[in-house]
């Protein structure tokens, strides 16, 4: 056992405690008896002061040229692969994704440092002809103002990295309300931004519920963008609630992605793919796979591979190196993933594998669900079309290509997709006609890259782009007309005689 740390709010370059001082514990989900942190349950009095911080910044922030902005970016990147190490072990037994995962998730913020950098030399706009003579038309990249940052659990530096770097970079000013299951990483994370000496009150850090802390910053009035990655139910609330008080809004949510396997495909690679995909961070990924639709030549075969596989993977805590599977990260999250089980056998499916909550030894202390295989499952089943969240993918047999897209398709969400085939025409269809925001060919549904757009179409979002397509979230057009003909010229009235 570690002593807790103490993790505090941090607004305007200070850190504090909540004006209340009351606190919560965020515990290790491997091991619930381990209280990692303590974090202050912020209320209204908070949000205000960090809005208020951060609107007093922006007034100068937003004037400092994009090329420095960068510059402090990239140094977080820097600070952020000096304590890569540190921060993945805090990750991992805060909120239970193995190691290597956890290193993962801290390389993809310290890329998008790098990259959100680069782009401070660019915020390109474009230049226009006019309509008229001795006239310069262009237009500007400019800031949105104040960003309620709204993350989730699963990816705790990536998705704050993936949101913050970019709208500082863009010259606004910012609020990040982690998850209450991983305020350590976030603490942790904000440390980095303060020491790589970015101005006070440019970021802020406000711990809390999202019931409490989160609600008070989607309803606030000098919020200028809410940037919300989570459930597609407390996207819902956020998303009607800017839609009622004018926010600009950003929404990235559930998914129910699907990898399909045809006849023709390599059964070797696309084995580690569904492996990977369904169980890699115990299902708790955005882009998990969480349904396999497989061609029914090789549906058998395939199956019989994906039980042996997925057999020999080991639970444990993410902070073993042994472990392929670490813990859910909460006890909500383990009576969910029960539940989407008992649905599924219900509704008539067959559980191949798994389908217990693990609890031989020492995994009776943590939220472990053994990894689940699901056959049987038809399209219109719950489990084939709810987001479960946890490590259970259910089997869809096909009959066609023309049947496994239209199946993918039949779902309210759109993040992430795959297909493994060795027929070109058939990957180059299925990269047109899936409705997806991301499509891998031969490749899982997980392993996105910074510089690409990350997001997806239908219920899973509201038409943004994160990562690669983030400059379009954090920056508004300004269209900016220079008339040097010393004249008001009668075209500028009508603008067309
Ligand atoms: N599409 C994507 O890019 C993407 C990426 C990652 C995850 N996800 C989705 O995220 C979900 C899992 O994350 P989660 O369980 O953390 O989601 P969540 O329960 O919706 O929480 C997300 C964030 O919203 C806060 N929150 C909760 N209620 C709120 C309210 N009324 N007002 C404002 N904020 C509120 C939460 O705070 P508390 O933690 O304190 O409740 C947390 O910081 C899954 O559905 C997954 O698909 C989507
Ligand atoms: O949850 C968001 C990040 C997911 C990711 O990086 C991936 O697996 O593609």
């Amino acid at each position: 056992m570690t002593i807790p740390l103490t993790c505090q709010n941090y607004i305007a370059g200070e850190w504090l405690s909540a004006v209340s001082a009351e606190t919560l514990p965020s515990s290790n989900p491997a091991n619930s008896r381990e209280i990692v942190a303590t974090f202050p349950r912020s209320a209204t009095a908070d949000v205000d002061a960090a809005i208020a911080a951060a609107r007093q910044a922006y007034r100068t922030w937003r004037l400092v040229p994009a090329p420095a902005r960068a510059e402090y970016i990239f140094r977080v990147g820097e600070l952020l692969l000096q304590h890569k190490e540190e921060l993945a072990q805090l990750m991992s037994r805060e909120m239970g994704k193995p190691l290597a995962e956890a290193r993962g998730d801290v390389q993809e913020g310290i890329d998008c440092a790098y990259y959100s950098a680069g782009e401070g030399r660019r915020l390109f706009g474009q230049t226009t002809p006019s309509e008229m003579p001795n006239k310069f038309a262009m237009t500007m990249r400019m800031p949105i103002g104040v960003c309620a940052l709204i993350t989730p659990w699963n990816f705790p530096v990536a998705i704050p990295c993936w949101k913050a770097m970019p709208a500082l970079v863009c010259g606004n000013t910012v609020i990040l309300k982690p998850s209450e299951d991983t305020p350590a990483c976030a603490t942790k994370l904000i440390e980095i931004f303060h020491a790589a000496g970015l101005p006070k009150g440019v970021v802020n850090l406000v711990h809390g519920l999202g019931e409490e802390a989160g609600k008070a910053l989607v309803e606030h009035s000098n919020v200028d963008l809410v940037s919300f990655t989570g459930s597609s139910e407390t996207g819902a609330f956020v998303g009607a609630t800017c839609g009622r008080t004018h926010k600009r809004v950003c929404l990235e949510m559930g998914g129910k992605n699907a990898q399909i396997v045809m006849e023709d495909a390599d059964l070797e690679l696309a084995l580690e793919g569904a492996v990977w995909g369904a169980f890699g961070t115990s299902g708790q990924r955005c882009t998990a796979t969480s349904r396999l639709i497989l061609h029914r030549d090789i549906k058998e075969k395939f199956t019989h591979m994906l039980k042996e596989r997925t057999g020999k993977l080991r639970l444990g805590a993410g902070t073993d190196p042994n472990t392929d599977v670490g813990p859910l990260v909460n006890a909500s999250q383990l009576e969910r993933v029960s539940r989407y089980v008992e649905i599924g056998r219900e509704e008539g499916a067959k559980v191949l594998l798994g389908g217990a909550v693990a609890s031989e030894g020492d995994l009776q202390h943590g939220f472990f669900f053994h990894p689940t295989i699901l056959d049987d499952v038809t399209p219109q089943m719950r489990v084939a079309r709810e987001e479960i969240f946890g490590p259970v993918v259910v089997l869809i047999e096909v009959g066609s290509f023309e049947e496994a897209i239209a199946i993918l398709n039949d779902t309210p969400f759109g993040l992430s997709s795959s297909i493994y085939t060795r027929d070109v025409s058939r990957a180059f269809a299925a990269m047109r006609d899936i409705e997806a925001g991301i499509t891998y060919i031969n490749g899982p549904t997980i392993g996105a890259e910074v510089h690409l757009p990350f997001g997806g179409v239908k219920q899973t979002g509201n038409g943004h782009r994160e990562a690669g397509g983030a400059i379009d979230v954090f920056t508004e057009w300004k269209a900016v007309y220079v008339d040097f003909s010393g004249s008001l010229q009668r075209a500028q009235i009508d603008n067309r005689e």
